[in-house]
């Protein structure tokens, strides 16, 4: 027997009913009983929705009112002083104020936890703030209700939590330095607590998510998982160790040999592991693969998947679980809503549902292998793939063959740098610390609604032009009122900075209801790279021709960079991720190429995915780094010395890749430094990073308004690293989830300090 199981399901529900939820409840138009109805409902839709496509052990546990990490740093009390609450009770209002921040006009308020990137996914979650004396206390009782609420429903589950290892490594230690290992002894207990908890409750199975055994560890994790492990095993429960997002590599005799009683392995990402885990594997502990692809949209290749699932089960019999690759968090919800798409891509896709229903049938086909129901999905895997294979839609020649004539110099700028920021400067005329902001202004309710009523049909295309227009008119007023000195058009046109180039090339299909969490309510609809990519007209040249013709300043044009494109869609599985880089790499240098033929002086191509493309491993690092730069170079290299380019990251550690970053060679860089303190900036000071600079100066996450004195502060801080001649003033990164009243609050004290800054340094 096999048995089907699943790591977790995407809880913002098939129409985004938390995101609503969750929008409505902070607003004040839903009250905290209102909330927790659509949350139980949703779990319960979750957990039927699963059982009825077959999945045997439902996850509890992989819902979150927020971020997953954030629930399991209330559920150990590790709530920083600013958030305490005054009885020591947290309630759903501490846990929204870590989120997002509480603004307290009297002090100022407290500045939401940082959040950054879950591993290499589009997901991102908040950041523990450990204290040297951090205590560890359980305080927070929704594991328990929720595993409550679905035994009640009937349901056979198994519990999901962060293993004591992962959340640690995810933390950030505040205060002294001290090493985040030091209280491991003190957070174990929590465990033993929490298992006993759940055994109490009837729970036979638990899992643990221990991802970071995927990482280049140090030693001292790798002595501390034994540590713990011994220490966690001695309670009834057992214990499903998950390990997802990359192979477990020299940390797998380590994996294999803790004391749990099962291991999950992610087959998708590294397939190598298998069979060499069979001869690891103690003979008592059950073996979970993941099989089903969590991170991608493609339909599993059943017959594939079933021929190293037949083998397993040779070797482990009753011990063989079967998996999604990981949670299936990072995938949209049901590919059944998608009404309006092509019904040849349609039949290539699988959502979190059709996942599910592969994970039950591949376990159905070693329980009951003639059972008629596998014998039908398994020819009709087999009819896909083959369809697949052979489809005209995928490969297009023209593509290749511009691809293969691309040659080193289309890569480089015809001037270096010197010489170019010259010619630049000569034409654009700018102050010193120059102001300019990331490219989006506040994406309104108005906005969005206009381009629902565009796609229903109710605006004809020239009344959804022109109310673009106007939002662009607008964005220009203020931005002229302001005084800012390189102007955007605002970016009001685009759904999100990805999907909308997707939509307009070719290779790419985009789904109606595909929504998938990137932080807290905020989802991405991830467009499907099918084929070949590339551009057949003009993307962006006339909404940024109109802003220009509105003012006599500078005029940036606003584009998604390869990588970014390629980071945040749902890529190819038949061709690697530079081949797909390279031919979005070509398709954004004709567009840089004809905004600079439409008058348009600056282009920012923003590579807000570059960090997170980076390899979990660094052995791949340099290869990725070298295509990574390269594609970048190639899309900005077809203008001429006096077009600037400019290029955005956010969320980004960059100590790891300075080097790379100077080798793209943009001629200013903006970035994400407030939260950091300008500490970003060590890493372009020690490297001697050559090029312009924009670190942002105020953290545009959160509604809370800073002074002028605050950033003209960190430009200080700023101008003791970097040249002043090389700074440019903006924001971390762009407006759109912002209102206007607190952007041009904003915007004005950025002016000022700017202003100031030029006076000091004059
Ligand atoms: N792809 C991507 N990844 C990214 C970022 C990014 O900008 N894009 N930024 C970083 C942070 N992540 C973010 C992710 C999403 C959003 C965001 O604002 N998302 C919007 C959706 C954006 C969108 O696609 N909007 C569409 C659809 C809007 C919509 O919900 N329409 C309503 C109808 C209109 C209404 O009543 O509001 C509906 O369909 O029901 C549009 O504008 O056309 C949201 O969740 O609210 C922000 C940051 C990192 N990763
Ligand atoms: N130009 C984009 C914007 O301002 C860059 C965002 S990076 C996530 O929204
Ligand atoms: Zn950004």
């Amino acid at each position: 027997m096999a048995l089907a199981h699943s790591l977790g399901f995407p809880r913002i529900g098939r129409d985004r009913e938390l995101k609503k939820a969750q929008e409505a409840f902070w607003k004040g138009e839903l009250n905290e009983a209102g909330l927790r109805a659509v949350g139980s409902e949703l779990r319960k839709t979750h957990w039927d929705l699963q059982k009825k496509a077959g999945i045997e052990l439902l996850p509890v546990g992989d819902f979150a009112w927020y971020d997953q990490v954030l629930t399991h740093s209330l559920m150990f009390g590790v709530i920083p002083e600013r958030f305490r609450p005054h009885d020591g009770k947290a309630t759903l209002q501490t846990l929204f104020g870590m989120a997002r921040g509480v603004s307290d006009s009297c002090c100022g308020g407290a500045h939401a936890q940082e959040m950054t990137k879950w591993f290499d996914t589009n997901y991102h979650y908040l950041v523990p703030e450990f204290s040297a004396d951090q205590q560890f206390q359980l305080g927070w009782e929704q594991l328990f209700e929720e595993v409550e609420e679905a035994l009640a429903l009937g349901h056979k589950v198994k519990p999901v939590v962060i293993g004591p290892l992962t959340y640690l490594w995810l933390g950030k230690a505040k205060g002294a330095e001290f090493d985040k290992l030091e209280l491991l002894d003190r957070l174990l207990p929590l465990y033993g607590q929490i298992f006993q908890r759940l055994a109490t409750l009837g729970v036979e199975w638990v899992q643990i998510d221990e991802p970071i055994l995927v990482l280049d560890l140090p030693q001292e994790w790798k002595n501390a998982f034994e540590r713990a492990y011994n220490q966690i095993q001695r309670d009834p429960l057992k214990k499903l160790l998950a390990t997802y997002f990359g192979g477990l590599e020299e940390n797998l005799g380590l994996a294999a040999n803790l004391p749990v009683d099962g291991l999950h392995i992610d087959l998708v990402r590294a397939p190598e592991q298998y069979p060499t885990i069979l001869d690891r594997l103690p003979a008592y502990k059950v073996l979970s693969l993941g099989l089903v692809n969590g991170r991608n949209v493609w339909r599993c290749d059943l017959e594939q998947a079933l021929s190293v699932l037949q083998h397993a089960h040779e070797r482990l019999g009753e011990r063989l679980w079967v998996a999604p690759s990981c949670s299936l968090l990072h995938s949209p919800v049901d590919l059944g809503r998608e009404d309006k798409l092509d019904a040849e891509l349609k039949s290539w896709l699988a959502f979190a549902v059709q996942k599910c229903e592969e994970v039950s049938i591949l376990a159905r086909a070693i329980n009951e292998p003639q059972a008629a129901p596998v014998l039908e999905a398994l020819a009709q895997s087999r009819a896909v793939q083959a369809a697949r294979a052979a489809s005209s839609r995928i490969h297009k020649p023209a593509v290749q063959a511009r691809v293969a004539a691309v040659t080193a110099a289309d890569s480089q700028r015809k001037g270096p740098f010197a010489k170019r920021i010259e010619a630049q400067r000569n034409r654009l005329q700018l102050p010193a610390f120059p102001t300019t902001t990331i490219g989006s202004f506040p994406q309104t309710a108005a906005i969005r609604l206009a381009r629902q009523s565009f796609k229903q049909g109710k605006l004809t295309e020239a009344e959804y032009t022109e109310a673009m227009h106007s939002e662009i008119r607008h964005a220009v007023t203020v931005q002229e009122r302001l005084g800012l000195d390189v102007l955007v058009h605002g970016e009001a046109e685009r759904n999100d900075m990805v999907e909308y180039f997707a939509e307009q090339l070719d290779g790419y299909v985009f789904t109606r209801f595909g929504w998938v969490q990137s932080y807290g309510s905020r989802c991405v609809k991830p467009a499907v790279i099918f084929g070949d990519l590339s551009r057949p007209k003009a993307m962006t040249v006339e909404w940024i021709r109109y802003a220009q013709n509105l003012t006599d300043k500078v005029m940036k044009g606003m584009l998604t960079g390869p990588v970014t494109m390629l980071m945040w869609s749902f890529p190819r599985e038949d061709v690697s991720r530079e081949v797909q880089a390279r031919q979005l790499a070509l398709a954004i240098r004709d567009e840089v190429v004809d905004l600079e033929a439409a008058g348009i002086k600056i282009v920012q191509i923003d590579e807000a995915a570059f960090r997170e493309g980076l390899p979990l491993r660094q052995a791949q690092w340099q290869h990725y780094l070298d295509w990574a730069t390269e594609v970048f170079r190639l899309c900005a290299s077809g203008v001429r010395d006096e077009t600037q380019i400019h290029t955005h990251m956010c969320y980004s550690e960059f100590n790891d890749v300075i080097e790379s970053i100077a080798a793209m060679d943009a001629d200013v860089i903006t970035i994400e430094t407030s939260r950091s303190d300008m500490e970003l900036l060590e890493a372009f000071e020690a490297f001697a990073y050559p090029n312009e600079i924009g670190p942002g100066v105020y953290d545009i996450h959160s509604p809370r308004v800073p002074d002028a004195s605050e950033m003209a502060n960190l430009l200080r801080k700023a101008a003791k690293r970097i040249p002043a001649e090389r700074l440019w003033v903006n924001p971390d990164c762009g407006l759109k989830t912002r209102g206007w009243p607190e952007t041009e609050a904003a915007l004005v004290h950025m002016v000022s300090a700017a202003r100031q800054l030029r006076k000091e340094l004059a």
